[in-house]
């Protein structure tokens, strides 16, 4: 079967895209796999699929895959991507646009100067939500919030409608990504594994953010693993409402407002989304 896809990068977490609007999506994971191989095939970090809403509220469904074949919930930097797709491709004429993922509706907007800006919807904290399983582990209190020992680090649990688990590091550069970010994503406290961030703090204001993420391991940038670092940091105290988070493919900016009495406000992200070529596969 021949395949036209779309390769799309947001700050360097790279995407083939796939317009599924007219016709059925039905590609098998083996094909997918195929896809986001970086020699055999087009590679990326995620697979993009942009179909009809099955609902009238929302302009889009967008299905995500990681390069395993695996389908998840929710990917930050392909959302942008997303945005810029369906506009360039003129599939709407609306540059704010609802789109429906698959435990989200999200809220996204093309601004004039090309970046886009994603409601991402409210971080959750409940364990159930990732899951996370905290049995026998201890958390200690930093600025009321907890923090969990995991493989020796301190990590912050939140679901961004996908699981991350962030730690603090004195040093991006220096800090285990590559060899505790696996173990973290395989640790039997997170049965579906997890997304592990490893967050070092600049400023209130600013922070450096590496990811070692679910599936594709470490990527240049994770939208939803950079959301999920901001908020961990601001209820830790260590920062304020609006952040720059400065990833290895480019920087992002994150605001979340927090919240009251355990409901919480929804985090806005904003940051590039480009096109790198359009291209044709035999899969
Ligand atoms: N790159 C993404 C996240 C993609 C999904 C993630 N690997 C998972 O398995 O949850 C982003 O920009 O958020």
């Amino acid at each position: 079967m021949r395949l036209r896809f779309t390769k799309m990068q947001g700050a360097g977490n790279d995407f083939v895209v796939i317009d599924a609007t007219k016709q059925p999506f039905s590609l098998t994971p083996e094909q997918m796999r195929r896809l986001g191989d970086r020699r055999f095939g087009v590679g990326c970090d995620q697979i993009l699929v942009i179909e009809p809403s099955a609902d009238s509220g929302a302009d889009f469904r967008y299905r995500i895959f990681n390069n395993t074949g695996d389908e998840v919930e929710h990917c930050g930097n392909g959302a942008r991507c997303f945005v810029r797709f369906v506009v360039d491709h003129q599939l709407t004429g609306k540059r704010e646009i609802h789109v429906d993922t698959m435990n989200r509706r999200l809220f996204l907007k093309l601004q004039d100067d090309g970046r886009v800006t994603v409601d991402m919807g409210a971080p959750v904290f409940e364990h159930a939500a990732l899951p996370f399983d905290p049995e026998g582990l201890q958390p200690r209190l930093v600025n009321g919030f907890e923090l969990w020992p995991v493989d020796g680090a301190e990590v912050g649990v939140v679901s961004m409608g996908n699981p991350h688990a962030v730690q603090r590091v004195d040093d991006v550069e220096t800090a285990p990504v590559l060899t505790q970010g696996p173990r973290i994503e395989h640790h039997p406290s997170f049965p579906r594994r997890v997304n592990a961030g490893f967050m070092q703090v600049l400023a209130r204001d600013r922070i450096a953010l590496r990811v070692f993420e679910r599936d594709a391991g470490e990527t240049l940038a994770c939208g939803t693993g950079a959301c999920a670092a901001v908020v961990v940091g601001i209820r830790a105290g260590w920062l304020d409402n609006a952040v720059e988070v400065q990833t290895r493919g480019g920087l992002l900016r994150i605001e979340w407002a927090g919240g009251d009495n355990g409901r919480f406000g929804p985090v806005l992200m904003t940051g590039p989304a480009t096109k790198v070529f359009d291209g044709e596969i035999e899969l």
